[in-house]
């Protein structure tokens, strides 16, 4: 669990040995505040576990020496490979931003929180694209490479791009930051940002940690993504209840029935994404949009006015009709609109017909 007002575990100093009783002292204090954490992150795990949660925060690690805990903790030093893709990313997302933090603690960032200009309505966006348009509202991402897809496009100018979807009728953009797997950075959002888009960005970003919510704040987002299936419920309760304050969007995002259940119970959730890709496997299936959205669930959604977004591998006009017959009135769409010379152009034949204003 992340907890933005205080500090790290990790951040804390490491203490250089002596031999003095002072220094001693030190040390035992250490390895207890080590243990602490280990013992922490692995009731963290266990609690997203009994939530349906596969994706551990972070390569399972052996008990600090001489820990005397519960003899099962001792045994589940099982290996350090991720067991998939997103898992990966996961890992590899949090030892970058503890990287990150330890650069510019929270303290630092929240002083140009002041100074940030007030975020544009996300949510209110797509509604109004909709209204406008009859055809549910555009996510437009800006988006180079993916894992499961490789570079999907080669010349890439991100403000470019961005400014085509714009001009194509786009209600918002999505902008891809993670590095190492996406080819993608808060360079281009800012970029996107100051090119006066006047779409609201959302900040692609695997979040793991609320310091990463006020950073794609600072970076001019005005909505971000949480994944339910690699956070816990009291993660998605407490980072929407950041969002609220700093005047983000929460974009959630499921893709099976036990998290789309898991995000309907709880409270002040506006916005919810199914996922259409899988994201540990990467198997594509828009049937999933309209499986999750068929019941009671649909009918919750309905009365709370949650507003649905379709994602991932929607190419077609027919595409649209179907999940939009399902019941969304929103869909992202990367690969199919970004991979054209004009991606304008892209829009207007990924929905059969002219949107822009
Ligand atoms: O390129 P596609 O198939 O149109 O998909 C876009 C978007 O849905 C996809 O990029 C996405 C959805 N959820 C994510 C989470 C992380 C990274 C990427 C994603």
């Amino acid at each position: 669990m992340s907890n933005a007002n205080e500090p790290s575990l990790h951040c804390l100093p490491v203490h250089q040995s002596r031999v003095d009783p002072a220094s001693a002292a030190d040390e035992s204090q250490e390895t207890a505040l080590k243990t602490k954490e280990w013992e922490i992150g692995m009731l963290q795990d266990e609690v997203a576990a009994t939530q349906g949660i596969r994706i551990r925060r972070r390569p399972p690690s052996g008990p600090p020496l001489h820990y005397v805990g519960p003899f099962e903790f001792r045994l589940q030093n099982e290996g350090n490979t991720p067991r998939n893709i997103l898992e990966e990313i996961i890992w590899h997302k949090d030892t970058e931003v503890a990287q990150m933090k330890e650069k510019q603690p929270l303290a630092k960032l929240k002083k140009y929180l002041d100074s940030a200009p007030p975020t544009r309505d996300f949510i209110g966006a797509l509604k109004s694209a909709y209204e406008r348009t009859g055809v549910p509202g555009l996510i437009a991402e800006v988006k180079k490479a993916s894992p499961s897809r490789g570079v999907i496009r080669e010349d890439f100018d991100p403000v470019e791009i961005a400014l085509a979807y714009e001009k194509g009728g786009a209600a918002c953009l999505s902008v891809l930051t993670d590095e190492k797997y996406f080819q993608g950075s808060f360079k281009n959002l800012e970029a996107i940002r100051s090119a006066g888009v006047k779409c609201p960005l959302l900040c692609k970003e695997f979040i793991v940690d609320a310091w990463q919510i006020y950073y794609a704040r600072v970076k001019g987002a005005d909505a971000i993504l949480l994944i339910a299936a690699v956070l816990p419920d009291l993660d998605l309760r407490y980072m929407t209840k950041i969002c609220k304050m700093l005047g983000l969007a929460a974009l959630v995002e499921v893709h099976d029935e036990r998290e789309m259940d898991r995000v309907l119970g709880i409270e002040g959730i506006e916005l919810v994404g199914i996922n259409n890709r899988n994201l540990e496997t990467f198997e594509v299936d828009i049937a999933n949009t309209k499986n999750l959205l068929e019941g009671e669930r649909g009918r919750i959604i309905r009365e709370k006015g949650i507003l649905v977004v379709g994602e991932s591998g929607l190419f077609t006009p027919s595409d649209i009709a179907y999940v939009q017959d399902a019941g969304v009135k929103a869909v992202l769409v990367g690969e199919s609109i970004v991979k054209q010379s004009d991606p304008a152009k892209g829009i207007s034949g990924l929905f059969g017909k002219d949107i822009s204003v």
